[in-house]
């Protein structure tokens, strides 16, 4: 068996590893050396195909055959009841597998010995499960990078690599999803985000990119305008009319952006809106899922356990069970509009092989879940800076105004939107400082292909790459001055010439020093990521943004609600794979 011929130095550590453990038990003799083998055998077939949880059979055989021939050779060293002997050998084939497996993650002979990191994070993936669980990832990663450098090691087979010239070769060629995927979505036909083969995925993706390309997008525009007037009348009659004194704002628009993906992915299903909440209880079921999915992706080997926990596979059956609901009522009706559906289930029959029910259910449910917190999250983060800056408020409300007078319609040109450029550069500048994937870009190797070279890393197979966005977008190499200041500003250099509004002092910002240099690294600007996995729904997202932002300062003057403390949103922001962010309580006056 080739993979029990494991290197000389494997061999070393796992002789270590079981002496160490089981010398005050075994003595020195043939039983010793053949348990010594038999954990040597599974170490090895652990590391060459790493077989996971969801491959009971092979775990039977690993963890409980395997152990069991020793047990009962070694039986006769023990002066304890036979029950009690098997007991302790177990205990000891645990311990020594254990062992072997830190002495190699520490040993000079791994892969990723040379890269600094937390020691508990080279010995066991729990330490990121466990600081995820903490919601605050982002800013552990930033401290670790500016603590060990660009190149960190994150996990036991993890680097996080915040270094701007590597992200073309982290993200492209050769580099697919890496596992955290696999752990995030346990069903056999996953979600275009999660698909590891380039073949599948590029097939797949070839349906979003119908969906998403510039004549589909148009087609969306009456959907999302319907939505967003419903947005402005339901604040209106809630807040304006009402007499109410405040309104959490960042919920309302996360009501909106959940409505509207319903509306896109599944010809509708919500209607959060309208009722002021979440009366079928699916948006709540779609929130709390988010922090046990961040959690359990970090740990693939146990994932396919967690995901049987009873609150775990409650939230997945719901969300299984609403997308067949959703798919049965869709395919019986036939499309009423060009919606996304409409291309996920392709019909208008341009592929060779019609989609399955399971992709349809699959991709319609990722299209919610990537497309309505990332936008909504975004979205209310803007208005936050906006807030937190009244100068900047005015500056874009003359743009809008100047453009989409208040008395003369909605916002609702597109292509005038997209050339607002200082819309456009508070939409950059908060997705820079609040990037909605702040840290999990993960990629790993193809599998078969030996591993990959990036820079002057080299990533073996079973390793993975992490591009933290979070870390680079605020690193002053990219991002000069003020990289953790709101400056739209650092946007408007190419429109200069164009904006009449120029230009806010960055003493107003920061009380960095600045001898003039101004540094805007658009490449290592992507939000939306790189490479053949970027980011589908960039377009829609960007449309959307700017129509929602555009129509809620053309109607109303917002402001904080009396008592509010601004500070209190860094706090309530949390990486959960996505941002995760608090309430934004807002006042609103109409201005027409
Ligand atoms: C501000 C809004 C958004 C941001 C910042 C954003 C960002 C991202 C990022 C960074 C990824 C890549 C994740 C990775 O590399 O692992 C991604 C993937 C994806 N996003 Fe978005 N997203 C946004 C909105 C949307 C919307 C509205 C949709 C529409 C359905 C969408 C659909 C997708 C899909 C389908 C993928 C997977 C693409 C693939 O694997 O080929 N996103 N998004």
């Amino acid at each position: 068996m080739r993979v029990l011929e494991l290197p000389f130095r494997d061999v070393a550590l796992l002789d270590v590893a079981c002496a160490l453990v089981m010398s005050p038990f075994i003595p020195e003799n043939n039983d010793r050396t053949l348990t010594s083998r038999v954990f040597q055998a599974v170490h090895a077939i652990y590391r060459h195909l790493e077989p996971d949880t969801s491959a009971r059979f092979a775990q039977v055989l690993l963890l409980v055959v395997a152990p069991s021939f020793p047990a009962a050779v070694s039986l006769q060293h023990f002066e304890v009841s036979p029950a009690f002997a098997v007991l302790a050998m177990f205990a000891l084939f645990y311990l020594s597998l254990t062992a072997s497996v830190i002495l190699y993650r520490l040993s000079p002979w791994h892969p990723l010995a040379k890269y600094p990191g937390p020691l508990f994070a080279k010995i066991s993936k729990f330490w990121v499960a466990y600081r995820t669980s903490k919601g605050k990832l982002h800013i552990d990663f930033k401290s670790l990078h500016e603590q060990y450098g660009p190149y960190v090691r994150v996990g036991p087979n993890e680097i996080s690599v915040a270094d701007a010239a590597l992200i073309p070769s982290a993200l492209t060629d050769g580099m697919p999803k890496g596992p955290m995927w696999k752990a995030r979505t346990p069903t056999s036909v996953p979600p275009l985000i999660a698909i590891r083969s380039t073949q599948e995925h590029a097939r797949r993706r070839s349906r979003w990119n119908r969906a998403f390309n510039s004549a589909s997008v148009k087609g969306y525009e009456p959907v999302l305008q319907k939505r967003a007037l419903q947005l402005i009348n339901e604040l209106e009659k809630r807040t304006v009319s009402s007499g109410s004194p405040s309104v959490n704002l960042a919920e309302w628009i996360s009501f909106f952006s959940t409505d509207f993906m319903g509306d896109m992915a599944f010809g509708g299903g919500f209607e959060l809106m309208r009722d002021g909440g979440d009366k079928e209880g699916f948006w709540t079921v779609l929130e709390s899922g988010m922090r046990s999915a961040a959690i359990i992706q970090q740990v693939p080997s146990i994932a396919p356990l967690l995901h049987g926990l009873p609150f775990v596979s409650k939230n997945l059956r719901r969300l299984r069970k609403f997308g067949v609901e959703r798919v049965k009522a869709r395919k019986a009706n036939g499309a009423l509009t060009k919606d996304l559906f409409y291309h996920l289930i392709d019909e208008d029959k341009v592929e060779k092989i019609a989609p399955t029910d399971t992709e349809i259910i699959s991709d319609g449910t990722l299209a919610i879940i990537a497309g309505s917190d990332t936008t909504s999250t975004t979205l209310s983060g803007i208005f936050y800076y906006l807030l937190s800056h009244p100068l900047d408020y005015q500056r874009l409300q003359r743009e809008i105004d100047q453009s989409f007078p208040p008395r003369e319609g909605e916002p609702f040109d597109v292509l005038k939107l997209s050339e607002l450029p200082f819309l456009n550069a508070v939409i950059n500048e908060t997705l820079r400082l609040q990037p909605a994937v702040p840290t999990y870009l993960q990629r790993a190797p193809e599998s078969g292909s030996g591993g990959k070279r990036i820079g002057d890393i080299l990533i073996s197979e079973g390793t993975a790459v992490v591009v933290p966005l979070y870390v680079i977008f605020r690193q002053p190499s990219c991002f000069f001055p003020a990289p953790n200041a709101f400056w739209p500003d650092r946007w408007m250099r190419d429109a200069v010439k164009r904006s009449p509004y120029l230009s806010e002092s960055i003493s107003e910002v920061s009380d960095e020093k600045y001898d003039g240099e101004v540094i805007t690294n658009s490449a290592a600007f992507i939000p939306f990521s790189f490479g053949p996995a970027n980011c589908a729904g960039r377009a829609l997202a960007l449309t959307e943004m700017r129509i929602i932002v555009a129509f809620l300062i053309q109607r109303f003057e917002i402001k904080f609600a009396p008592g509010y403390d601004p500070k209190e949103w860094e706090g309530h922001l949390e990486d959960l794979f996505v941002f995760s962010c608090g309430p934004l309580p807002v006042t609103l006056a109409m201005r027409v």
